[in-house]
């Protein structure tokens, strides 16, 4: 990485006790404007843990993140959103009996302007449909006909669709996305990944947790590895194999000490 261009996002020496469980262990975290970093590990390394601190989710023991180099404490998940940072997670948080359109406002509806306070006026319907088509069909994503179907109605991948297009809407610095294509079969693995990569076109900085090697080794920028608690190593996708990425992580190869500072 070009050591003149400054990390949007950053962690340094996380910690994060459950009990007698380190879930995190003095780790550390890195990702640079515009690339689609994964962050890959073993069961139990630590990966959610890692992304729940960066999202708000949980807060760490110890340790400080930055973001566009000032200090962050987010103490719950939507301090981190108005940050700018979305978390696609992976049980989506869509709400399947709503529409398209609900699921992309859930919680940050538009409503129509009015006398009285905000939560009392009315929700502005027509504004929110318009914008929801607007964010899908910028990700290509108009195969979803109608913004009104609910999303119990949708297949996983069109889902997962609705889910990253919410985010893409509303994040202005970082998304991460945790397993996105976890749950999806071949061809909808296909879109979900394409439509990360039209995110990233977009120059949006991508954090993608995964374990699946072919998908992190054909969009990840740089590869994050997760182990006990703490980055491990960050290596480049054309640098190594997916064996070595799996040999790394799982404690099988050592990483040489200048990995560690990619
Ligand atoms: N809420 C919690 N309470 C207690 N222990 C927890 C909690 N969350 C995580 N842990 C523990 O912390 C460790 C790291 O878990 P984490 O879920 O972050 O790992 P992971 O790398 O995401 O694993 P996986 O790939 O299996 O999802 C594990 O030992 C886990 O059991």
């Amino acid at each position: 990485m070009n050591a003149t261009v400054q990390p949007i996002l950053t962690a340094r020496g996380l910690v994060k006790r459950y009990g007698r469980v380190t879930a995190l262990d003095h780790a550390d975290f890195d990702l640079y404007p515009g690339e689609i970093l994964a962050v890959i590990g073993d069961n139990g390394a630590g990966k959610s843990t890692l992304i729940k601190a960066l999202s708000g989710a949980v807060s760490a023991d110890e340790g400080e993140m930055r973001l566009d180099g000032k200090p962050i404490h987010f103490r719950s998940p939507m301090d981190a959103r108005a940050a700018g940072i979305e978390t696609v997670y992976q049980n989506l948080a869509l709400s399947p009996a709503l529409s398209i359109a609900d699921n992309m406002f859930l919680g940050r509806e538009l409503r129509k302007p009015g006398v009285l306070g905000s939560v009392f006026r009315m929700l502005d319907r027509t504004a929110m449909e318009k914008t929801a088509r607007e964010k899908l069909s910028e990700l290509g994503l108009m195969t979803i006909q109608n913004i009104g179907q609910a999303v119990e109605t949708l297949s996983g991948g069109q889902r997962q669709g609705v889910a990253v297009a919410r985010a893409a809407a509303f994040g202005s610095k970082v998304i991460i996305m945790d397993e996105p294509t976890a749950a999806l079969g071949v061809k909808e693995s296909r879109r979900v990944l394409d439509l990360i990569q039209d995110v990233k076109a977009r120059g949006m900085p991508i954090v993608l947790i995964s374990h699946n090697m072919p998908h992190v080794f054909e969009v990840a920028d740089r590869i994050h590895i997760h182990r006990l608690g703490r980055r491990l190593a960050v290596i480049k996708p054309s640098d190594y194999t997916m064996s070595d990425a799996v040999a790394l992580m799982t404690g099988a190869m050592k990483p040489p000490t200048e990995m560690a500072a990619a």
